[in-house]
C-alpha cells in the first residue's frame, strides 16, 4: 500500500475537543502559538509542557522553535517517529503559522539540535533524539547483517525439502499454484539469508510457510558435521510475537502444521513454544524499555521468528535487533497493510518499502569479511562475528517476500480488501453493490439485515451454552463479530454493546448487563500467565451441568473452562474495537463505519476490519463514509524507509 512516510499528519492522532475554562486539556499559562494550538486541540498539555521545559533547559528563547519541539513531541505521541514541519499547517489551517523557510532555518540552527541536545534534523524532518537514534540503530544493525557471508546451506538437501514440503495439492488452480510458488520463494529466502520479511494478508500462508521453513532449516546439516547427528548441537529456534495472544496463535499454527508433516520432517516443531517479544528479550521489572538481552547479552538463538510484526514499535524493533546475533536468521512475519503499532513507528511497512534498497547492489562474495575479528558475548557462549575494516558492501542482502494468494477466505472479501488497500473507493463501492451475497453496505444500523445475523449468532451461542456445549458455543462465537472504530459515542462499542444486549433480550435471551449470564461472550483484557489466558482472548459463559456457570476458552486441545471468579480482567464483548480484533478472524463481520470526519476513518482501519472476515462482511454506513475512509491512508512520519534506501555506507 502506498502510505508515504512523512506525507502528512496522522489523522488518527488529532483529537478534537470541546473546551471550557478549567478544562484539564488546557495548558495553563501557554501563550502565543503554543497556547493557540493547545486550545485548538492540536497540542496536548504534555506536548506544550515538554516543549516549554526543553526550551528553558536548553535556553532556547525562540517561540517558533518551541512550537516545533511541541510538534515533535506530539508526533511521537501520535505514532509518528518524527515531524515534517511543512505538513504542520494542515493540522490547523486557520492558525497563523510561522513562514516556513525562515522557521525551518531557525529550528535547524537551534541550540536544541546541538550534539547533546534533545532534537535532531535529518531527511528534512525533526526528530526527538531518542527516535532518531533508534532509527539509525535499526539501519546499522540491518546493514551489519548484510555484511556477513551467507549461511552455509546444503543446496541439494534444500531443493529436496522444498519439493517435499511445498507441493501443489491436487486440483489446485493457477492462483493456488502462484501462491505455493511464492511460499517456496519465501522459504528459500529464509534458508539462504540472514534477514527475511515475509509479508501478506490474512490466510496467505505466512505461518504455514514458517513451519515448513523451520523444518527445512532443521533438516540442514549443522556446520562442521556432515549430517544432522545426535552429537550435533541442534539449531535453537525462538518463536515470538508482540502480544501473548498472537504468540499463542503462532505456536498453535506452527504446532498444527508440523503435526501434519511426516514424522521425519517434524523435528519437534509440533511441540515448539512461542513467547511474547518482551518475554523473549527478558523484561526488567519497572523498566519497560530495558531488557536482559541486549547487545552485550545476545539471545542464544540461531533462528528468531516474529509474527504480527505490524504491531511492533520502532523502539521494540531496535531492542530486538540489538539483541539478536548477526548470524541468527531473523524472520519477520506480518501484514504491512494493517494498522501499525500503538507506539511510534510503522516498522513493518517501512521495512517492506525500504529493505530492498539495502539489497540494491548485487552480492559480491569476494568481498566477504574473513570473520577474523570476534567479540565474545555474555549470554551466549559462541563468539559474535564482527566486521573490522572490511569493505562496506552488501554480501548477503535481506529479502522481502510478499505472499498474495489468500488460502483462507472468500474471493469477494479479498477483492474488497484489495480495493481498499489500493485506495480505490469506486471499485470498493461497485463490489459492495454487486449481488454476490457476501458483501453488503447498509446505511441504517436499525435495518433488520443488520440485526438478523447479530441476533442469530447470539441465540446460537446461548443455545449451545445452555447445553454446556463449549465446543459449539465457541464455534458460534467465531461465526459473527460486530466491530466498531470507536469505543464510545453512537457508533462506538459501548452503545452497540447495549444495543445487541437489548436485541438479544427482545429475542428471549436472559441478559444481565455487566454480570455473568449464559452465553455472555467475554474478552480477556490482561495477560494471566498462571491461567495461560492472554489479553485479547475470547471466551463464552456456559452451563456447568450443575446449575452453575463456567467460562470456556479455545485451546490447542479444543477448549478449557474456568470458574468465572478466577477471571480477574474481562469485559463483555458483543462488540469489539477494530484495534482489539487484530490477530483474530470471524466468519461474518459487521463493521460500523466511523463518521466521514472521524479521525479514525482511515484506510488501514477499514482494511483491518474487512480482513477479520472469512465469509461475509456487512458495513453499516453511507457510501460517503466508506469513501472517506478508503481515501485517507494513515501517514505516520518516519525516516526509516528513506534511511534504508540511503546508500551512504554501503
Ligand atoms: N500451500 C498451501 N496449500 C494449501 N493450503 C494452504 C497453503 N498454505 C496455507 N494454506 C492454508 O491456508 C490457511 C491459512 O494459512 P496460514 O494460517 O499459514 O496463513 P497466515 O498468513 O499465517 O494467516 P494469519 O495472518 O491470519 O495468521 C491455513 O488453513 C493453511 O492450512
Amino acid at each position: 500500500m502506498t502510505t508515504p512516510s512523512g506525507a502528512g499528519p496522522d489523522p488518527g492522532a488529532i483529537e478534537v475537543l470541546d473546551r471550557d475554562a478549567g478544562d484539564p486539556d488546557l495548558a495553563i499559562g501557554a501563550t502565543g502559538l503554543l497556547g493557540e494550538l493547545n486550545r485548538a486541540g492540536v497540542l496536548a498539555v504534555a506536548d506544550v509542557h515538554v516543549a516549554e521545559r526543553l526550551g528553558v533547559l536548553g535556553a532556547e528563547p525562540d517561540e517558533s522553535v518551541r512550537l516545533a519541539t511541541a510538534l515533535a513531541v506530539r508526533a511521537a505521541r501520535s505514532g509518528s517517529v518524527c515531524v515534517d514541519l511543512t505538513q504542520a499547517p494542515q493540522l490547523a489551517p486557520d492558525v497563523a503559522w510561522p513562514e516556513m523557510g525562515p522557521w525551518v532555518e531557525r529550528v535547524r540552527a537551534s541550540v536544541l539540535l546541538d550534539d547533546t541536545g534533545p532534537l535532531r534534523w535529518e531527511y528534512d524532518r525533526l526528530y526527538l533524539t531518542r527516535y532518531r537514534q533508534e532509527e539509525e540503530q535499526v539501519r546499522a544493525d540491518l546493514v551489519a547483517r548484510t555484511r556477513q557471508a551467507p549461511p552455509d546451506v546444503d543446496s541439494d538437501r534444500l531443493a529436496a525439502g522444498l519439493e517435499r514440503l511445498f507441493v501443489l495439492a491436487e486440483g489446485g488452480n493457477a492462483g493456488v499454484a502462484a501462491g505455493v510458488a511464492d511460499q517456496r520463494a519465501a522459504a528459500r529466502a529464509v534458508v539462504t539469508g540472514w534477514t527475511t520479511v515475509l509479508g501478506g494478508g490474512p490466510g496467505t500462508g505466512k505461518t504455514t510457510t514458517v513451519a515448513r521453513v523451520l523444518s527445512l532449516l532443521l533438516d540442514q546439516p549443522v556446520p562442521g558435521h556432515r549430517d544432522r547427528s545426535s552429537t550435533a548441537t541442534p539449531l535453537r529456534v525462538a518463536l515470538a510475537a508482540p502480544t501473548g495472544k498472537a504468540a499463542a496463535r503462532l505456536q498453535e499454527a506452527v504446532n498444527a502444521e508440523a503435526g501434519r508433516f511426516d514424522p521425519a520432517d517434524r523435528h519437534g516443531l509440533d511441540r515448539l513454544e512461542a513467547v511474547t517479544l518482551h518475554r523473549l528479550l527478558g523484561s526488567v521489572p519497572g523498566r519497560s524499555q530495558r531488557f536482559r538481552h541486549d547487545r552485550q547479552h545476545r539471545l542464544p538463538y540461531d533462528v528468531v521468528v516474529v509474527d504480527e510484526t505490524s504491531m511492533v514499535s520502532l523502539t521494540l524493533m531496535a531492542r530486538l535487533l540489538a539483541a539478536v546475533r548477526p548470524d541468527c536468521r531473523l524472520v519477520l512475519l506480518g501484514d504491512p497493510d494493517q494498522l501499525s503499532s500503538v507506539d511510534a513507528g510503522a516498522v513493518l511497512a517501512d521495512l517492506v518499502d525500504g529493505l530492498p534498497g539495502l539489497a540494491g547492489e548485487p552480492p559480491t562474495p569476494s568481498a566477504a569479511p574473513d570473520a577474523a575479528s570476534f567479540a565474545s558475548t555474555a549470554g551466549d557462549n559462541r563468539p559474535v562475528p564482527t566486521v573490522s575494516g572490511s569493505p562496506p558492501t552488501v554480501i548477503t542482502p535481506p529479502s522481502v517476500v510478499l505472499l498474495r494468494h489468500p488460502f483462507r477466505f472468500g474471493s469477494a472479501i479479498a477483492a474488497l480488501a484489495e480495493a481498499v488497500r489500493d485506495g480505490e473507493a469506486d471499485r470498493a463501492l461497485d463490489l459492495l453493490s454487486g449481488d454476490d451475497g457476501h458483501l453488503r453496505l447498509v446505511v441504517d444500523g436499525r435495518d433488520p439485515s443488520v440485526r438478523r445475523p447479530v441476533v442469530e449468532a447470539a441465540l446460537a451461542v446461548v443455545a449451545a451454552a445452555r447445553r454446556g456445549d463449549a465446543e459449539r458455543a465457541l464455534d458460534h462465537l467465531l461465526q459473527h463479530r460486530l466491530l466498531c472504530a470507536h469505543r464510545t459515542g453512537p457508533r462506538g462499542v459501548s452503545d452497540w454493546e447495549a444495543r445487541v444486549e437489548r436485541w438479544a433480550a427482545e429475542s428471549g435471551v436472559t441478559v444481565q448487563p455487566g454480570r455473568w449470564y449464559l452465553g455472555r461472550p467475554v474478552l480477556v483484557t490482561m495477560n494471566d500467565y498462571a491461567l495461560g489466558l492472554y489479553n485479547g482472548d475470547s471466551g463464552v459463559t456456559i452451563a456447568d451441568g450443575d446449575g452453575g456457570l463456567r467460562v470456556a476458552f479455545p485451546s490447542v486441545t479444543g477448549w478449557r473452562t474456568f470458574a468465572p471468579r478466577r477471571l480477574a480482567a474481562v469485559q463483555t464483548t458483543h462488540a469489539l474495537t477494530v484495534h482489539r480484533s487484530q490477530g483474530s478472524q470471524f466468519g461474518h463481520v459487521t463493521f460500523v463505519l466511523p463518521e466521514a470526519d472521524s479521525p479514525l476513518a482511515t484506510r488501514e482501519l477499514l482494511y483491518t476490519a474487512l480482513t477479520r472476515a472469512r465469509n461475509g462482511v456487512t458495513l453499516v454506513g453511507t457510501p460517503e463514509e466508506l469513501r472517506s475512509a478508503v481515501e485517507r491512508p494513515v501517514t505516520r512520519a518516519s525516516g526509516l524507509r528513506q534511511r534504508l534506501r540511503d546508500r551512504r555506507d554501503l
